[in-house]
C-alpha cells in the first residue's frame, strides 16, 4: 500500500487507526492501530483523557512511518457533542467532561424555561438527549460562568485534534449539529438561540463541511515524527462517517451499532414535523449537506458493561454464545430509560428493572446477555415502526453497520422480528466513511455515488432473512 490516507476513528470504547488506498477501483485497508479508550474521573468529573488519545494517533502515526507508509492524508472523527475551550492563548480551560457526566441532570429542563421544547426541535431538528452539548454548556453557564466569559475557542473533540495537529480551528459541520445549537435551515451557529441562553456566541467557530482541507501538519510535529500530510475533515461525527459507507441508502434502515445503537435513513432535508419530535427522531448533518434521520437506541454500551462487570471474564463472542444458550429466558426491558446511561453496576440495574415490572430475573451472564440482546430488539423495532409511520412508506431492507454487525445473534434476531432482508458489514464503517471523504476531497473519487459503489464492491456483506441460514453477499 504505498499511496494511502489515514482514517482516525475513535469511538466511545476503542479507537483506531486503519489506512486506505484505492487499487483498481477497490478500497483496501490496513489496520495500523488500536486502543481502548475509557472514561477517567477527574475530579467530580467523567473525562475523556484527550493527552493519552492525541498520543495514541501520533502513536499510530510513526507506525506507519515504521511499516514505510506515508499517508498523503490524514482525517479525525470521534463520537459527539463532547468539547473543550480555549482562552485568547489556546490553553485548554476546560477538561473534556464526557457526555455520561451526571452535570447535565436538570439542564434541559430549565434550558425549556427560555425555549419551548417545540420552538428548540423546529430550529434544530435535533433530538432530545440529556447529554447534548447545550445542556452541557448551560451546566458550566451555571457553575463556572467566569470560563464561558474567558473563552474565545469552542472545539468539538475532533476540532480540538485536529487543531493540535495543524494549529487551524474550525468547528466541522455534521459534529457542530449534534450540539443542538446550529440551525438546520441556515447550517449556521443559531446566534439567537445562544444569546436566549446567555452563552458567549463569540467562542464559535466557522462551520466546515466534510472535505474542506486544513492545511499540513505543524512543523513541530512533522520534526517529532519525521512525516507530513494533509488533515483534511470527514464527517467527524462518527456516526456521520459510518452512514456515509452504508453501500446502498435507498429504501434502507441503517444501525449503526456500536456504543450506541443509532437507527435511521438518510434524508435530503430536516423532518421536524410534531411525530418527529414526539418520536424523539434527530435530524444531524451528513455528507453533502445530507440529512441523518434516526434515534440513538441505547446500544451495546450495555454489554460492554455486562462484560466489565463480570470483570471481563467473557469476551463478545463468549457473551453472545452465552445468551444463545439462554434460549428460556424471556424477559424484557426498556434499554432507553435513562437509568441505563451511567448505572454504578449495568447488571444489577437490569436485574432490578426486571424486578420492578415483575419478571423473572436473569441470573447468569447468558440470561443477562440474551436480555440485553432481546431488549434492543424490540427498541429497534419500535423505532423502525415510527419511522415507517412517519415516511408512510416500508422499507425492504435493514443494514448493520460497525462493530455489532458481527452480532449474528442480533442480527439473525432482527431478521426474524422484522422479517426484513438485514445486511451485515461493513465492520469498520465509520473508518471507510472517513477514507471515502478523504479521497473525494482529494479528487480520487468523484464523488459520494462512486465512493458507495467501490465500498460495495470492495467489502463482504452478510445477509440474515427470517428463520433461514446467514448467507455472504457481495
Ligand atoms: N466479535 C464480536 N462479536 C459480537 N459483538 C462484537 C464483536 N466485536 C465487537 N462487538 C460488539 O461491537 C461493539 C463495539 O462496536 P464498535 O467497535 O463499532 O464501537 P466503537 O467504535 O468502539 O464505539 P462507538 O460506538 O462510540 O463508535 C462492542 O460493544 C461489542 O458489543
Ligand atoms: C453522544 C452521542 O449520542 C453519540 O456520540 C452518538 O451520536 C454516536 O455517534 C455514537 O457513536
Ligand atoms: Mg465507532
Amino acid at each position: 500500500m504505498s499511496k494511502c490516507s489515514l482514517a482516525v476513528d475513535i469511538g466511545a470504547s476503542s479507537g483506531r487507526l486503519i489506512a486506505g488506498s484505492l487499487k483498481e477501483n477497490r478500497l483496501e485497508l490496513e489496520e495500523i492501530h488500536r486502543f481502548d479508550n475509557n472514561l477517567t474521573r477527574k475530579g467530580h468529573h467523567f473525562c475523556w483523557d484527550v493527552d493519552g488519545l492525541f498520543n495514541e494517533i501520533k502513536t499510530g502515526i510513526r507506525l506507519c512511518k515504521e511499516r514505510g507508509l506515508h499517508p498523503q492524508s490524514i482525517g479525525i472523527d470521534t463520537w459527539a457533542v463532547d468539547f473543550v475551550l480555549l482562552d485568547e492563548k489556546n490553553r485548554l480551560l476546560t477538561d473534556a467532561v464526557a457526555y455520561r457526566d451526571s452535570r447535565t441532570d436538570g439542564m434541559m429542563e430549565e434550558v425549556f424555561n427560555l425555549i419551548s421544547k417545540e420552538r428548540l426541535y423546529l430550529e434544530t431538528g435535533i433530538q432530545f438527549q440529556k447529554f447534548n452539548t447545550i445542556y452541557q454548556l448551560y451546566s458550566l453557564k451555571q457553575s463556572n460562568p467566569e470560563i464561558l466569559d474567558k473563552a474565545k475557542s469552542f472545539l468539538m473533540l475532533p476540532d480540538y485534534f485536529n487543531y493540535l495537529l495543524t494549529g487551524k480551528k474550525t468547528n466541522e459541520y455534521t459534529n457542530a449539529t449534534s450540539t443542538q445549537l446550529v440551525n438546520a435551515f441556515t447550517k449556521k451557529w443559531d446566534k439567537d438561540l445562544l444569546d436566549l441562553l446567555g452563552i458567549n456566541k463569540d467562542m464559535f467557530l466557522e462551520i466546515n463541511p466534510p472535505g474542506s482541507q486544513l492545511g499540513s501538519l505543524r512543523q513541530t510535529l512533522v520534526d517529532e515524527l519525521g512525516l507530513d500530510m494533509k488533515v483534511i475533515l470527514p464527517a467527524t461525527h462518527d456516526t456521520g462517517s459510518a452512514v456515509v459507507s452504508v453501500p446502498e441508502v435507498d429504501d434502507t434502515i441503517y444501525i449503526s451499532s456500536g456504543t450506541w445503537s443509532l437507527i435511521g435513513v438518510e434524508n435530503p432535508f430536516p423532518v421536524c414535523i410534531t411525530k418527529a419530535l414526539d418520536y424523539n427522531f434527530t435530524n444531524e448533518g451528513g455528507f453533502d449537506y445530507q440529512f441523518r434521520f434516526l434515534k440513538n437506541i441505547m446500544g451495546l454500551w450495555m454489554i460492554q458493561e455486562v462484560k466489565r462487570n463480570y470483570n471481563d471474564q467473557y469476551s463478545f463472542p463468549e457473551l453472545v454464545e452465552l445468551a444463545n444458550k439462554a434460549s428460556n429466558f424471556q424477559s424484557k426491558i426498556n434499554v432507553d430509560d435513562d437509568r441505563f446511561l451511567k448505572p454504578e453496576n449495568m447488571v444489577e440495574e437490569i436485574q432490578s428493572l426486571c424486578q420492578e415490572t415483575n419478571q423473572e430475573v436473569p441470573s447468569t451472564p447468558g440470561e443477562v446477555a440474551k436480555c440485553v440482546f432481546d431488549s434492543l430488539g424490540v427498541s429497534y423495532q419500535q423505532a423502525i415502526d415510527q419511522i415507517e409511520e412517519i415516511y408512510e412508506k416500508e422499507f425492504k431492507k435493514i443494514n448493520i453497520i460497525g462493530g455489532g454487525c458481527q452480532n449474528k445473534m442480533l442480527n439473525q434476531l432482527i431478521a426474524d422480528k422484522t422479517k426484513k432482508e438485514v445486511l451485515a458489514g461493513p465492520v469498520e464503517a465509520t473508518a471507510i466513511g472517513n477514507l471515502v471523504s478523504q479521497l473525494i476531497s482529494l479528487g480520487e473519487m468523484k464523488d459520494i455515488k462512486q465512493a458507495r459503489n467501490i465500498i460495495s464492491q470492495s467489502f463482504e456483506l452478510t445477509r440474515f432473512t427470517a428463520n433461514r441460514e446467514e448467507e455472504n453477499v457481495k
